[in-house]
């Protein structure tokens, strides 16, 4: 028999935000304290961390990215250690937009989960298909070879898998969510005791369908968590849907 794992809404505000926003992390705060069910964490710019603790000590923070050494001469960089310290508790890796504007591959994201996890960080560890491998039907291969790649053998409660096709991400495409479905359970077959979140696109309308029909524990999410009345619909279908 499979546990059922805890929902997980995550929100990742890229490089969105400053001072001037951090009452929309108060307010999603304050939601996530009416929604236990739920486990709630925003990734945010590494410049708000410390600052988003402090305001919200019951919501997880995030990093975007990490460094996979734990200090160094590497100019403009953050360390695990670093996130960990101003108030992070987990960091996304491997996101679409890490790979293509940083060259990112997957052995250099394997090094990242290490360094993290050796932090105490959670990792919520981002794949996902380009549009041309979704046309020429190499989802399953490509989203397979990441994992296994990217993850280097890591599993268990403290990764969750955001599965992000990179043509759904920033637009209002989304997969059906049969489609969702089948990629969770392919990942649930490829990494064991894992959350299984879904991003790209997701609004509090197409969210309800996703989470109840995609198989998965809950999602990445990105233009919609900047606005807190938007974030807390999806938070609010989720739990209802728990
Ligand atoms: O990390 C979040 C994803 O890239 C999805 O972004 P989006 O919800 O704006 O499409």
């Amino acid at each position: 028999m499979t546990m059922a794992l805890r929902p997980l809404l995550v929100g990742n505000w890229k490089m969105h935000g400053d001072g001037r926003n951090l009452p929309i992390i108060a307010a999603i705060g304050e939601a996530a304290q009416r929604h236990p069910g739920v486990d709630v964490a925003l990734c945010l710019p590494a410049t708000l961390i410390d600052r988003a603790r402090d305001a919200c000590p019951g919501l997880t923070i995030g990093g975007q990215d990490c460094h996979a050494e734990p200090s160094g001469a590497h100019t403009g960089d953050i360390s695990a250690l670093m996130l960990r310290e101003a108030g992070a508790s987990l960091v996304l890796l491997g996101h679409s937009e890490r790979r293509r504007d940083h060259h990112e591959g997957d052995a250099l994201i394997a090094a990242k989960v290490r360094a993290a996890r050796a932090a105490g960080l959670d990792v919520v560890l981002c794949v996902g298909e380009t549009a041309e491998d979704h046309a020429a039907g190499r989802s399953a291969d490509v989203v397979r070879e990441q994992l296994t790649r990217s993850l280097a053998g890591a599993n268990g409660p403290g990764i969750a898998i955001a599965y992000e096709p990179v043509w759904a991400i920033g637009g209002d495409r989304t997969p059906e969510p049969t489609e969702v479905e089948m990629m969770a359970g392919l990942i649930r077959d490829t990494v064991s005791g894992v959350r299984i979140l879904y991003g790209g696109s997701v609004t509090p309308d197409n969210g309800a369908a996703l989470f109840e029909q995609g198989g998965i524990d809950g999602f990445l999410v990105g233009r919609q968590s900047l606005d807190a009345g938007a974030f807390k619909a999806i938070l609010t279908l989720m739990f209802r849907q728990h």
